[in-house]
């Protein structure tokens, strides 16, 4: 993996309002970037600065370490949050037609429409116009028309939302597909449980501020808390009585609990074992929910 974009110190005002504030991070080929944050956080307008679509008032985007041209855009793949289809042509015309606009032959553009169609299980709809479509179906062919031309980055604008869990696990497959093929993605979302459990990096953004970006383990490392689950094989309630312990959860032989800063836990392990067997004892990673609430305060 190799950090392939980089948007660095990007300002942005709308009239007075400045929604963008610094805002850098970075994206690496190979894996899945989510961008996360509440409405308003900032998140589309950065994509579409990204893109190009929108200018920043100061900083830049690069990509391989250059400001991104007009060529560098053709390799990318933008699924925008104003869905764009045009509502009378069908699913294959469409997504043939932005294939060509992205420099496919007309074999190619077909080729890949088809193969892309069936993969988003959507084959059965190609014919149909967008219009016609029922909402999830026409997300399935949003992506499509962004995934046609094979870019090398896939920029993508809360691709899950409105979707059903099928349909989730199928757009995160082929997501997943094309990061292991070596594109770099990033997608924004709000479903932070979803975020959790699909995307390799992070940047996480409040009021228009990165609050933290990194990969997923690098953020839970950062965020940990001293905070340790225990299961003994007889009550474990000498914890109340051990140093630098504070007692969170006791239920029988399993125990939640924090440590006092400076406190080694492997004098309570030890201190356990002293005891009896130990079934269990490890510290308790915080979901990113927690993180999240935790950065945006
Ligand atoms: N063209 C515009 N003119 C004025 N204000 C804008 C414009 N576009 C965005 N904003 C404002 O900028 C802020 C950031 O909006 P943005 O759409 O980037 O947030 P977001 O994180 O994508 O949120 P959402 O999930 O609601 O789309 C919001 O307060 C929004 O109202």
């Amino acid at each position: 993996m190799t950090t392939v974009l980089n948007v660095e110190a990007v300002n942005r005002t709308f009239g007075e309002r400045q929604v963008l504030k610094d805002v850098s991070f970075t994206v690496d080929s190979g894996r899945l970037t989510g961008f996360v944050g509440a409405n308003g956080a900032g998140k589309t307008t950065t994509m579409r600065i990204i893109l190009g679509v929108l200018a920043a008032d100061s900083g830049q985007v690069t990509w391989h370490g250059r400001p991104v041209t007009r060529e560098d855009r053709q390799k990318f793949g933008y699924m925008p949050e104003e869905r764009g289809l045009y509502p009378k042509m069908t699913v294959v015309e469409q997504v043939v037609y932005l294939g060509r606009l992205h420099g496919l032959s007309a074999a190619d553009a077909k080729r890949r429409t088809t193969a892309l169609l069936e993969r988003l299980e959507l084959s059965e709809r190609g014919g149909d116009p967008v219009e016609k479509l029922s909402l999830g179906n026409q997300q399935r062919a949003q992506i499509a028309a962004a995934l046609v031309h094979d870019p090398e980055l896939l920029v993508l604008d809360e691709p899950f939302s409105g979707l059903d869990p099928i349909a989730v696990e199928t757009v995160l497959a082929v997501l997943r597909e094309r990061a292991r093929s070596g594109a770099a993605v990033l997608f924004s979302s709000h479903q932070l449980e979803l975020v959790e459990r699909l995307c390799d990096d992070l940047a996480i953004i409040a009021d228009g501020t990165i609050r933290a970006a990194g990969s997923r383990t690098w953020l839970r490392e950062q965020y940990t808390l001293p905070r340790y689950s225990v299961e003994v094989e007889s009550d474990a309630g000498w914890l109340r009585d051990e140093p630098g312990v504070t007692l969170l959860e006791l239920d029988g032989r399993r125990a939640v609990f924090d440590l006092d800063p400076g406190t080694d836990d492997q004098a309570v392990l030890r201190s356990a074992l002293a005891r009896g067997p130990v079934r269990a004892f490890a510290p308790v990673r915080p979901s990113l929910a927690e993180i999240f609430r935790e950065v945006i305060q």
